[in-house]
């Protein structure tokens, strides 16, 4: 931070920042995996910051976790157990127990620094931990999953960017984990990066998954506060059949209106829609 502002500066986006005005810090620790800061921002409520790169604002953080998380749900029949890899921060969470057919939602996350850290300064996510399906590990994602077999109807992986813990969590090995400890007809979604930034990443991510799952799809959403103002998912499913570009399941306007800000049905449709220069390698 200086003079004022936090700069997003990372050889991940060459030559940009994203620059964000800070009223104080509130909180700031060198965890056992990573730098951890929160600071309040002028003009978008609290930020948590993990190794200089923004997780999450009060302000747009609905956009991603909305998103990753119903994409997943509403392409599958009725997910009673789901598990969510990363996610510290809890606003995944909260947007899983907003389906009632949950009976368990398992998060596992590698660092229990940032649970603590949202649970003191980001209640509007960590209310996803206050959930009686809610069970909380700390530990590597990757050994969590590694024996889990046939457990789970959705696994999403809310990660950070493929520089620093997460970095496994973009590697084949993973995804062949994902498949295992899916049960029949099971959906994953997971943190896929940019089309503007990160294309040849995707590009071998989705082969990658493909290699494993029969249906394999990447979706995107806006967000004013990440990399180039979107990120994307890749969305995954067990089952041939399954077309998880239409919600399988869907709430009704009214139901909508009052359990998201972001997400709803048409929307779920439109973010699997690609521009032309990203279509060509992502279909
Ligand atoms: N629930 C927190 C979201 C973490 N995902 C982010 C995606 C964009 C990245 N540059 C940073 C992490």
């Amino acid at each position: 931070i200086k003079d004022g502002w936090f700069r997003e500066i990372s050889d991940m986006w060459p030559g940009q920042a994203m620059i964000l005005k800070v009223n104080q810090v509130l909180h700031h620790e060198k965890s056992k995996y990573q730098d951890v800061l929160v600071f309040e921002s002028s003009d978008h409520g609290t930020v948590l910051v993990l190794d200089n790169v923004i997780q999450c604002t009060e302000r747009d953080e609905f956009s991603y976790q909305e998103m990753i998380t119903h994409l997943a749900m509403n392409s599958h029949p009725n997910p009673k157990s789901v598990l969510v890899i990363g996610g510290g921060d809890g606003g995944v969470l909260r947007e899983v127990v907003k389906h009632e057919s949950v009976e368990k939602a398992i998060l596992c996350d590698i660092d229990e620094a940032v649970i603590r850290v949202s649970k003191k300064y980001l209640p509007g996510m960590s209310i996803g931990y206050q959930h009686p399906a809610v069970d909380v590990h700390i530990g590597d994602g990757f050994k969590f999953l590694a024996d889990r077999k046939n457990e789970f109807d959705v696994i999403i992986t809310d990660s950070s960017d493929p520089e620093g813990p997460a970095e496994s969590l973009f590697q084949k090995p993973y995804f062949e984990l994902l498949y295992g400890a899916l049960k029949e007809g099971g959906v994953i979604t997971t943190q896929a990066e940019n089309q503007w930034l990160h294309l040849p990443l995707i590009t071998k991510l989705k082969k990658d998954c493909k290699e494993i799952f029969p249906v394999v799809e990447y979706a995107y959403t806006t967000i004013p506060t990440y990399p180039s103002g979107q990120i994307g998912f890749m969305v995954c499913c067990k089952d041939a059949s399954r077309n998880v570009k239409e919600p399988l399941r869907s709430w009704s306007p009214e139901e909508e209106e009052k359990l998201c800000r972001y997400y709803n049905k048409e929307i779920h449709r439109a973010s699997f829609v690609l521009p032309s220069f990203a279509r060509k390698f992502l279909s």
